[in-house]
């Protein structure tokens, strides 16, 4: 089988200037990243945890460091992951001061009988295993405190956030040599969400689905909108149903987007190495190996394919 690695970046409003070659490079180098992994016999959940990993560390996208703020100003974030071989999966949210919530639900998935820890939980199970706890400043970056200014008091105090201005959800998913399949999706979730609300990300069958009999997704966008319409088993549901990777994303998002007026993107291979990237979004930061060479976008139709450096 040949390997394949898709990643997102977040469905976004239109991304500046000055950031679109920074988002460009992160997208790039995880996509990257993960394929190594791949092509070096690693497992799809390797490669999925492995580009995740490199996003949240990346303060452009709103995961990891570079989360954006809740109404506190303080940082909540969340994350998933699933293993599409045996529908194995490991969920965190409401997590603070852990600079990488991938790889604690990756813990969850593997160490734990559950699929989901939550809050304090969550952050007494990453003291268990070891897991570093770090000053929240240090995920919190002035770019996100000047999104939450901007939420709070830009808009004449509008109490409702405008989703469109929420960006940089990030997410990966992957086709193993072997033929596994496996989603990572990880958050800071809205800018001034309320304390403790929950989005799409954790929840596997909205921020997220592998399943080796049919593909593997990791969803962005609106979060209250996509847990309504469980977007990511929704779209698989239309790939059971013989649709194209195409066709599948395209009527899940028109779906969401008719019923809920809910915008979002989408990244998705499915079990023969198909793959897309689309989004209703203004944009997602997108990129995927496949044979080598790397494609990748920001803006619809604009792709752009390169030779993959050698490893
Ligand atoms: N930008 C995003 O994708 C946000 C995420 N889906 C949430 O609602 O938490």
């Amino acid at each position: 089988m040949n390997p394949v690695v898709v990643v997102h970046g977040g469905g976004a409003s239109s991304i500046s200037k000055d950031r679109q070659e920074r988002v460009r490079q992160g997208v790039a180098k995880a996509a990257t990243v993960g394929y190594r992994i791949l092509q070096e016999g690693g497992s799809a959940v390797d490669a999925v945890e492995g580009a995740v990993t490199i996003l949240e560390n990346d303060p452009e996208f709103n995961a990891g460091c570079g989360s954006v703020l809740n109404t506190n100003g303080d940082v909540e974030m969340d994350a998933s992951i699933m293993n599409g071989k045996d529908l194995s999966t490991g969920a965190v949210s409401a997590l603070r001061c852990v600079a990488n919530p991938i790889k604690l639900a990756r813990l969850v998935m593997e160490k734990t009988p559950h699929c989901f820890l939550t809050s304090e939980g969550a952050a007494k199970f990453a003291a268990e295993m070891g897991i570093p706890k770090i000053a929240v400043e240090q995920l919190i970056t002035e770019r996100s405190r000047k999104n939450l200014e901007k939420e709070k008091h830009g808009r004449g105090g509008a109490q409702k956030p405008d989703y469109a201005q929420n960006e940089g959800t990030v997410g990966a998913v992957a086709l193993d040599c072997q033929g596994n399949l496996a989603y990572a999706t990880s958050t800071g979730g809205i800018v001034n969400k309320m304390v403790g609300r929950v989005g799409d990300s954790p929840c596997v069958g909205s921020g997220g689905y592998a399943d080796n009999n049919i593909g593997a997704i990791s969803t962005t966008g609106h979060g209250e909108s996509i847990l309504k319409v469980n977007l990511a088993r929704l779209t698989l549901f239309h790939i059971e149903q013989g649709k194209t990777v195409q066709e599948a994303a395209d009527l899940s998002l028109g779906y969401m987007k008719s019923k809920l007026k809910g915008l979002g993107g989408l990244i998705l291979i499915s079990k023969t190495g198909d793959w897309v990237a689309k989004w209703t979004s203004t944009s997602m930061p997108w990129a995927a190996a496949k044979d080598s060479k790397l494609h990748a976008g920001i803006d619809l139709g604009e792709t752009t394919i390169t030779d993959l450096p050698l490893p």
